[in-house]
């Protein structure tokens, strides 16, 4: 849980994401209200419930982007859904509990990921025992493993071949008809595995380097305690997860009852004890959902937000609406984030030993291009500027690897010829950008 300030918070989310500052805020303040909430004492601190937020705003402006990067700030468990998913035809009324054992899930590869690193020198040494009697056998003598590990240490084995025996974590988990939950979720080779009383490992053949990458993770997973883990995710997803329901304004009322599948209004009622406070059982153990904080969000073109039901209306207390993006956003969105598609083509060419560079109008076209295609094709919002920069580079892209050495600038003309003369043609855009 981090200990940053609303301010703090919306600063380090002004590294990746352009304008939006109510939302911005918004989360902030959701975040620091959890920190809030675990310096009180009992009874209060089961009191303070989290006060849910509705993202209000079209496709493509940050909605999702907002909650995923403080999910990350937080390090806090996060799981995105779609609210229709659950009005497809073949869906049930828990099967919205789904969405708490994905964020469990999602809290073990955070946790393990965590206590992996604290036990990461004690692995690594314990890897580079395993390496070694891959490559001299366990009976070598003291001598000649001590003159292998020197060449390991010194990188000189690196793209030899060895035979290792890692865990396999692969298995297929299946959800038994009319048993869905806890019970019905069985891994069958799990349940092998434990039948036989044996450990499932599988042999690879692999280079020195990237045997480390498996060695370790095994190692540190024997290091690991199971238990603690489980105990210390099923903490995080009660009290740190953030669940992030996308479209939840095609299930409001508003837009017609049944479609083929469960009617919208259901699937709003199977949400609410979730939202409220329930327990559900997952593979691991239970689940309070009192203290998830859930953010909603939607374009609400159609519906408003009043045409949910008011139970669920009440749970999303928190209400912040997204502007549309304008050209100078774009432009922002290419030039200012720490992840910007411009930094991203740049170190990826580099790679290649290509420098690539972009001129100020070049930029401004890009923006543009973006903009229009926005308004005469479909607003898909930054997403655009995903699919335009791809055109553009595409040729670049694919010769990279015969320009090392060069560098290359791509200026407004250049964007002009590779995609502004397709975005004239609006069938073409279609299909194109
Ligand atoms: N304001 C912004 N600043 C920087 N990048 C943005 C911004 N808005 C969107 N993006 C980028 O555009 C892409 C799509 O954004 P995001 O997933 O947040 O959309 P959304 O608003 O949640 O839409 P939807 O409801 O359709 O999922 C992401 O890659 C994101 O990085």
């Amino acid at each position: 849980m981090t200990h940053f300030s609303p301010r703090e918070i919306v600063s380090e989310l002004d590294r990746f994401i352009i304008g939006q500052n109510d939302a911005k805020r918004a989360v902030a303040i959701a975040l620091r209200n959890r920190w809030r909430r675990q310096q009180l004492e009992s009874p209060m601190r089961e009191e303070v419930m989290p006060k849910n937020i509705l993202m209000i705003g079209p496709t493509g402006v940050g909605k999702t982007e907002i909650s995923r990067r403080l999910a990350k700030l937080a390090g806090a468990p996060f799981v995105k859904v779609e609210a229709t998913k659950f009005t497809e035809v073949g869906y049930v009324g828990r099967d919205v509990e789904q969405i708490i054992r994905d964020l469990v899930e999602d809290a073990i590869r955070i946790v393990r990921d965590k206590k992996r690193e604290a036990v990461r020198a004690k692995a690594h040494a314990n890897a580079e025992e395993r390496v070694l009697d891959a490559l001299v056998g366990k009976n070598a003598s003291p001598a000649t493993r001590s003159s292998f590990r020197q060449k390991l240490r010194n990188n000189e084995l690196d793209d030899k071949e060895i035979e290792v025996e890692v865990a396999d974590s692969g298995g297929q988990q299946f959800d038994v008809p009319g048993m869905p939950g806890q019970i019905g979720m069985i891994n069958l080779s799990d349940m092998m595995t434990k039948a036989l009383g044996q450990e499932r490992t599988k042999t690879r053949r692999i280079t020195v380097s990237q045997s480390y990458e498996y060695l370790i993770d095994d190692e540190s997973d024997k290091l690991l305690d199971d238990e603690e883990l489980v105990a210390e995710a099923l903490r995080a997803a009660q009290e740190d997860g953030i669940v992030f329901v996308d479209e939840i304004d095609k299930i409001a009322a508003g837009n017609q009852g049944m479609q083929g599948g469960v009617s919208r209004e259901g699937v709003q009622r199977d949400l609410l004890p979730l939202v409220e406070g329930t327990t559900v059982a997952t593979k691991h153990g239970q689940v309070k959902t009192d203290h998830i904080l859930f953010i909603a969000s939607g374009a609400f073109h159609v519906s408003k937000p009043s045409d949910l039901l008011p139970e669920l209306q009440g749970r999303l207390p928190i209400r912040v609406e997204l502007r549309a993006l304008t050209k100078e956003d774009f432009r922002r969105i290419l030039t200012e984030t720490e992840a910007s598609l411009i930094r991203q083509y740049v170190a990826l060419m580099k790679t290649e030993g290509v420098s690539l560079e972009f001129t100020d109008d070049a930029i401004d076209k890009l923006a543009d291009v973006a903009v229009k295609l926005n308004s005469e094709v479909e607003n898909i919002g930054a997403r655009r500027l995903q699919t335009v920069m791809e055109r553009v580079l595409d040729d670049i892209s694919f010769n990279a690897p015969d320009k090392d050495g060069e560098t290359i600038t791509i200026d407004a003309d250049y964007v002009q010829s590779s995609v502004a003369d397709i975005a004239q043609d609006t069938d073409l855009s279609r299909f194109i950008l």
